[in-house]
């Protein structure tokens, strides 16, 4: 009987059985509403005509906010800033719980603070990352050019150009192209997005399910899973510890978290935090946040280029008229290009790859838009719904750059738009996405015209882009194919035209 009560002041929602708790109902509601938990919340809220939803999922007691007051009190009250220790994010980090995404407390705050410093150290958000990105550019351009003409999905291209800028960062080096350890990494990254979806609500509500049914609940592919990943990176971590040198320790993250290993082993400190499990965790933790969620959102900028010729003719505009016409694109061009730079948060607020972030687990006893949340429930947050409140939009349903600019073209109204979260626990990569995001975007639509095309796939599937996302643990565009086509080809004139502007400039 217990287990059916509700605790006092708890946030409204629907009655909860014993043991599965809401769990049923919201699966049943989620495969109703296109598989997305942010539609469920929707239809939650206005039910209960409230912005703090209470639930239980399993024996886990959850609480969502979903307006703008509770998401930034989540985003940054102390009470908010911990992670749930479930059976799900053990079995995601090898039984244990390390890396910093699913940790918290001052173990998450030593981590974060190191491989936050020593990024750094090793040129994260400055003149090298920037100048790194660059150079994965004239790469990325490389190939768009070989396959220009022709219907294709840019996808899985800007994924591996993705994929190869945090190899650097992690690693010190790129790796070429037709080296297969990027596509495999890419392939079991992708493969890890399509196992955690299928395996992650069940066997987190219902862990016992693993027992039961090991193959079906996916918990064995989960684990194989893990350790193929764990396999993956162990040859290069094991070449960093054989030619390790002092000096080295300020060449790239795995160099320096060595160090940090060597210099404690020779102290007292025995229990260390820094083992080399934890750096594989870290590593891990870079690739699974930063790799999807970058090429997910610059896919969608590419495919709005079709969606929207006339949005399309104002980036070609605005980049010719900024652009040397040899140029390579540079982070701090963004300062000059307001347009693409308010088009690019735009895509952000428009397609919210992480409609629901989190998840956070409450420190403390604490309340919520005046509810109780007591100690340890996982509260989770809407931001897709800040993102769409019509009341401070006006019309959020309407793909509108220009709600980021004022009269004098200054970027402005940037307040509500939360992609990469707020507070202690904001995204670690946010620069490096920035930087990612309007590099690879303007270098493509310099070099680029972006056709739309009626083509279907070989099995008779429509390509056309389509506004409705994939869900997943992040969204993404489903497949489309767009035809690349070189502007200098367009009618001869397009050359001409920007030297015009460029005379005009000068
Ligand atoms: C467009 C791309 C990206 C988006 C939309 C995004 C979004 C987010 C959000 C919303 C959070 C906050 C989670 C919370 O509040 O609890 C987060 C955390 C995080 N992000 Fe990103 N991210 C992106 C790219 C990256 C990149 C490139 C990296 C790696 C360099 C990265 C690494 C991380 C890590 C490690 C965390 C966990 C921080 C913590 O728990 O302390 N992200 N990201």
């Amino acid at each position: 009987v217990k287990e059916l009560w509700r605790p006092a002041n708890y946030p409204p929602g629907p009655r909860w059985l014993p043991i599965v708790g809401n769990t049923p109902l919201i699966r049943r509601m989620a495969s109703q509403h296109g598989g997305l938990l942010a539609n469920v919340f929707d239809k939650l809220s206005e039910s209960y005509q409230s912005s703090v939803i209470g639930l239980k999922l399993g024996r886990e007691r959850v609480v969502v906010g979903l307006g703008y007051a509770e998401v930034k009190d989540i985003l940054c009250n102390e009470a908010f800033q911990g992670r749930p220790d479930n059976f799900f994010i053990r079995l995601r980090t090898l039984g244990t719980r390390l890396g910093i995404t699913c940790t918290d407390g001052s173990f998450w705050n030593e981590q974060r603070s190191f491989v936050t410093r020593h990024l750094r150290q090793v040129g994260y958000g400055r003149q090298a990352m920037h100048e790194q990105i660059q150079t994965e550019l004239t790469e990325l351009l490389d190939v768009l050019d070989t396959r220009a003409e022709q219907p294709l999905w840019p996808g899985s291209i800007l994924a591996l150009s993705v994929i190869n800028v945090l190899w650097t960062i992690v690693t010190g080096s790129r790796v070429a192209r037709e080296d297969d350890r990027l596509q495999r990494l890419l392939e079991l990254l992708q493969e890890r997005s399509k196992v955690f979806d299928m395996a992650g609500g069940t066997l987190n509500q219902l862990p016992w399910l693993r027992f039961i049914a090991p193959e079906w609940s996916g918990y064995n592919l989960v684990c194989r899973f893990n350790k193929q990943l764990t396999k993956f990176f162990y040859p290069t971590i094991e070449e960093h510890k054989g030619d390790f040198t002092e000096d080295r320790a300020v060449d790239d993250l795995i160099y320096a978290y060595i160090k940090e290993i060597r210099d404690r082993e020779g102290t007292s400190n025995n229990g260390s935090n820094f083992t080399e499990v934890q750096l594989t965790m870290i590593i891990l933790d870079i690739f699974i946040a930063g790799g999807q969620t970058t090429s997910a959102t610059l896919d969608l900028a590419l495919m709005m280029m079709i969606v929207h010729p006339e949005v399309q003719d104002k980036v070609h505009r605005e980049i010719d008229s900024q652009l040397e016409p040899n140029a390579i694109p540079h982070y701090d061009d963004r300062l000059k290009m307001p347009y693409v730079e308010a088009f690019l948060l735009e895509v952000q607020r428009y397609f919210s790859i992480a409609p629901v972030n989190g998840p956070r687990r409450a420190v403390v006893d604490c309340t919520l838009g005046g509810y109780r949340v007591p100690k340890d429930t996982t509260v989770l947050m809407g931001l897709r719904n800040v993102h769409m409140d019509p009341e401070h939009w006006g019309d959020p349903e309407v793909f509108r750059p220009e709600r980021f600019l004022d009269e004098q073209r200054q970027i402005v109204n940037t307040e509500r738009l939360l992609p990469f979260g707020q507070g202690k626990r904001r995204c670690l990569g946010e620069t490096l996405a920035r930087s990612c995001l309007f590099t690879f975007f303007v270098g493509v639509m310099k070099r680029f015209c972006l056709v739309g095309t009626d083509e279907a796939s070989e099995d008779g599937t429509s390509m056309a882009p389509s506004l409705t996302l994939k869900p997943g643990i992040t969204l993404s565009a489903k497949p489309y194919h767009v035809v690349f086509q070189p502007r200098r080809n367009q009618k001869g004139r397009l050359q001409e035209e920007i030297k015009e502007r460029i005379n005009y400039v000068q």
